[in-house]
C-alpha cells in the first residue's frame, strides 16, 4: 500500500476544520475512491459542496455510512455516543470506524457499546489543528509532520489497523499507538491545561474596568495575544473536551495550582533566586522542544501553533 487507493469509500461525519482537512488531505493525494460527507449543518454541507470536498452530501450520518469502508467521526466529542448509535445498524461488515476526538477514554466508552460485530473500531487523534472552525478552516497539509495517535482496543485485527495507519501516514502524519488512559493524561497537560489557562487569563483581562479593558486590547503584547488565539478556539469542542477528560484535567490543574502558589509566594517575598531558577529550567525545556521538533519536517520548529498559521 505504498501508492494508490487505501480505502474505496470514506464517510466523513462532520465537515468542519478536521473533517475538511481530512477530505483535502486524502483527495490531494488520491488515497480514497469516494467521500460521503454528513453534517447536521446545512450551511456546512453547502460550503463543503462549493469547495468540492466530497462526492455526496447528507444531513444524515446513517445515510452517509452505507457502503463505506472507512467512517471517520469529526464532530465535537459530546455527539459521539448518539452518532455511533444512529450509524450502527448501517455500518458495512468489515468497515473501519475511527474518529479524531481530542480525548480517548470517554470516546471509547461512548462509542464501543454501539459498534456491531465485524466492524473495526480504532479510536484516533491527530495532534494537529487550529483555533478555527468550519469547512473553510481546514488544510490538506495540516497533518504533515504531526503525530496521529491511535489507541487500538484489545483484540484489534492487524489488517484494518495497518490500513488505517497507512492512510494517515500517507497524509504526512507520524502515526503512534498509545493506551487511551496514557493519551488522556499526556494531552491533559500538553493541550487541555494550556487551553484552560488561556480561557482563564483572557477572561480575567476582560473583567477589568472599561478603560483598562480597552488598553489591554490596544497594547496587547506577544504573551497576551498568543493567549487570545488559543482562547478563540471552538467553545463547544472545548466544553466537551473538559467534560470528557475531567479526571486527568483536574489532576493536572491541582499540580498547576500548587506550582502557581509557589511562584506567588516567591514574588510576594522577593525570592528572585527561585523565580530565576524555574525560568532557567523552562528556557532549557523550550530549547529541547524546539530541537526535538526540528528533527521533523515542516511545520515543526516554528513558533505559533506549529501549522504555519
Ligand atoms: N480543531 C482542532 O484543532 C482539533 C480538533 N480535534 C477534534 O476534532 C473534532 C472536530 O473539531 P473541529 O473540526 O475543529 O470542529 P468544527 O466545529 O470545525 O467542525 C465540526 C463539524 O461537526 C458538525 N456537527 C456537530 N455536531 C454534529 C452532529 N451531531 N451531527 C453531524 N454533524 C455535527 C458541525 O456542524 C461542524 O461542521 C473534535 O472532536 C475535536 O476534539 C482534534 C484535533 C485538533
Ligand atoms: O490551535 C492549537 O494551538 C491547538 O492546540 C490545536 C489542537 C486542538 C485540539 C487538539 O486535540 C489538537 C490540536
Amino acid at each position: 500500500m505504498t501508492d494508490g487507493i487505501v480505502f474505496e469509500r470514506m464517510a466523513l461525519i462532520g465537515i468542519g476544520n478536521l473533517g475538511s482537512s481530512i477530505a483535502r488531505a486524502v483527495r490531494e493525494r488520491g488515497l480514497v475512491g469516494t467521500i460521503a460527507v454528513a453534517d447536521f449543518s446545512d450551511r456546512a454541507l453547502a460550503r463543503a459542496a462549493e469547495l468540492g470536498l466530497g462526492d455526496s452530501y447528507d444531513e444524515s450520518p446513517a445515510e452517509a455510512v452505507k457502503d463505506a469502508d472507512l467512517v471517520v467521526i469529526c464532530t465535537p466529542i459530546g455527539t459521539y455516543g448518539a452518532i455511533a448509535e444512529g450509524i450502527a445498524p448501517h455500518l458495512k461488515p468489515g468497515a473501519v470506524l475511527t474518529d479524531v476526538g481530542s480525548v480517548k477514554q470517554a470516546v471509547i466508552s461512548a462509542v464501543q457499546p454501539h459498534v456491531p460485530d465485524g466492524v473495526h473500531f480504532i479510536p484516533g487523534h491527530p495532534i494537529a489543528g487550529t483555533e478555527k472552525s468550519g469547512p473553510d478552516a481546514g488544510s490538506g497539509a495540516l497533518f504533515e509532520g504531526r503525530f496521529w495517535i491511535l489507541t487500538p482496543l484489545e483484540g484489534t485485527a492487524p489488517e484494518p489497523l495497518a490500513r488505517l495507519e497507512t492512510l494517515w501516514t500517507r497524509c504526512g502524519a507520524l502515526v503512534e499507538e498509545l493506551p487511551a488512559a496514557y493519551h488522556d493524561k499526556v494531552l491533559a497537560v500538553t493541550s487541555h491545561l494550556p487551553h484552560l489557562i488561556a480561557y482563564t487569563i483572557v477572561g480575567t483581562a476582560f473583567d477589568l474596568e472599561e478603560q483598562e479593558q480597552r488598553d489591554v486590547i490596544r497594547f496587547s503584547a506577544g504573551g497576551f495575544r498568543d493567549f487570545t488565539r488559543i482562547a478563540g478556539s471552538n467553545p463547544i469542542m472545548w466544553r466537551d473536551i473538559f467534560l470528557n477528560n475531567r479526571e486527568a484535567v483536574l489532576e493536572m490543574l491541582q499540580r498547576f495550582s500548587e506550582d502557581l502558589s509557589y511562584l506567588q509566594r516567591a514574588i510576594r517575598w522577593g525570592e528572585g533566586d527561585k523565580l530565576q531558577e524555574l525560568f532557567t529550567k523552562t528556557r532549557e525545556i523550550r530549547r529541547g522542544v524546539i530541537e526535538a521538533n526540528q528533527a521533523r519536517p515542516f511545520p515543526y520548529g516554528t513558533s505559533g501553533n506549529g501549522n504555519g498559521k
